[in-house]
């Protein structure tokens, strides 16, 4: 069994996958050598459309499309359980930021395998990056065969020089991302946020991004300090600012969103915004308000979801993530019916596919197979009167059995390729960073 599984790691010939349960319905799905759905038909219906290199037998599984993180900093695996039960200014000065002045590229690397191992297990193929050192972030992402976009995270605190050194970073990786002609890896311009970056850093931000024809990825109005802040600052709101800055596109995905008001959901509607909500970051900072879905909805911005860093949720399971996004908005603003089942696992494909520009994030014919097999055998999915709600109410990334990204395999039958070795490296590069952080202070 165990040089089956070896091989299916380096097959890349086409895949049929039958008798699976997708949107209620037991079908076969036919994958061609491109890594491309080109068929997705009723049981024994599609087999003669491929020369089948890979048969999965799916009768015992649910399919759904690959889950899109549109929100973390995904080496932070390195920092989980670092620093918890703060406020959120304190944790970045006090706990994080030093933390983070001792980082190294070996780091990112390791903690990005890290975070790749615990996506992928949890049925992530796609995630969207804000971080340092993230031309090594890239590389992990490649080996581990999921999608990745890359923004260094654009800190200038209002300091001419800092500024100059953050563009040359950013444009560095940029470079670098485009050079590498992957499919699976993009990048992006990070500016963190209006209170650690001037006014012409994010205009700088928004004039590249535009240039380079590339996304924007950054937080906006996480805490209600950061707005009273901001209109005390700049006489205007965040979202206004951004705009004024030009930084508010359809390319630009906007984390947090949590102390937005209606006429900032608008604003976002009219600029086509991506606004990631990050439930469990939410709550676990005490941000004091859950992201206004409803009105998100309402002006047509396109809502995805995104689980933050490891330091502050504390793993990267965007099914969990689904879940206290779907419980959160129907407490908070008292509404049972508010992003019900069905909803809340569209906005976590197909709505993060569409803020990172990387398919349908969907199972239909022509998509990228990014395809994630749910076990039925479990618990959680037992008994099965409603797949959607078993997926978004009951399970969690460990009924996650198989995942494919392009078409191949990344995770099957529960095993991801050296794993052990990642889980070593990580480890040991979480212990040598606190340990140069302690040496140091
Ligand atoms: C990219 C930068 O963003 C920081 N970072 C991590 N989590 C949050 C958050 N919830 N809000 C703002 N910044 C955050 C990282 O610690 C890094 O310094
Ligand atoms: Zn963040």
């Amino acid at each position: 069994m165990k040089e089956i599984i070896d091989d299916i790691f380096e097959r890349e010939g086409s895949t049929l996958i039958t008798d699976v349960l997708v949107g209620g319905k037991r079908v076969d799905i036919a994958i061609d050598e491109t890594g491309t759905i080109v068929e997705i038909g009723e049981k024994n219906g599609v087999r003669d459309v491929i020369d089948i290199d890979i048969a999965v037998d799916g009768s015992e599984s649910i399919a759904i499309p690959g889950l899109v993180n549109t929100h973390t900093h995904a080496a932070m695996t390195l920092l989980r359980g670092y620093a918890d039960d703060m406020p959120l200014q304190d944790w970045l000065t006090q706990k994080i930021w030093p933390l983070e002045a001792h980082l190294t590229g070996d780091d990112v690397y390791w903690g990005t395998k890290l975070a790749c191992l615990e996506m992928i297990r949890s049925g992530t193929t796609a995630f969207n990056d804000m971080y340092f050192f993230m031309e090594r972030a890239a590389e992990a992402t490649d080996e581990m065969g999921i999608r990745g976009t890359f923004a260094h995270g654009f800190i200038d605190l209002g300091m001419e020089e800092k500024r100059e050194t953050e563009i040359k970073a950013t444009e560095t990786l940029v470079s670098h991302i485009k050079g590498q002609k992957n499919p699976r890896l993009t990048a992006a311009v990070g500016p963190h946020a209006v209170y650690t970056v001037s006014p012409e850093g994010l205009r700088w931000c928004a004039e590249y991004a535009r240039e380079q024809e590339i996304g924007i990825h950054i937080h906006v109005s996480e805490t209600e300090k950061e707005v009273v802040d901001c209109v005390a600052q700049f006489g205007k709101r965040p979202p206004a600012l951004l705009d004024d800055c030009g930084c508010l596109t359809p390319r630009t995905v906007a984390a947090h969103c949590c102390w937005l008001d209606e006429a900032d959901c608008r604003l976002f509607g009219e600029r086509g915004v991506n606004a990631s909500h990050n439930p469990a970051s939410n709550m676990k900072l005490a941000v004091g308000r859950a992201m206004p879905y409803h009105h998100l909805r309402e002006y047509g911005a396109n809502v995805c979801l995104g689980t933050d860093g490891c330091a502050s949720n504390n793993n990267l399971d965007m099914l969990e993530e689904v879940k206290f996004a779907a419980l959160l908005q129907k407490f908070a603003w008292n509404s049972q019916t508010l992003l019900p089942a069905e909803e809340a696992i569209r906005v976590a494909t197909a709505g993060g596919a569409r803020a990172l520009g990387i398919g349908s994030g969907t199972l239909t014919v022509g998509a990228p197979a990014d395809i994630v097999l749910v076990d039925r055998r479990k618990a959680c999915a037992t008994p099965l009167h409603n797949a959607d709600s078993n997926i978004a109410y009951a399970c969690n990334g460990g009924a996650v059995h198989t995942v494919l990204c392009g078409g191949r395999f990344v995770m099957y039958d529960r095993v991801v390729p050296g794993e052990a070795a990642i889980l070593k490296g990580a480890a040991e590069a979480a212990a040598a960073l606190v340990c140069r952080a302690q040496d140091a202070s």
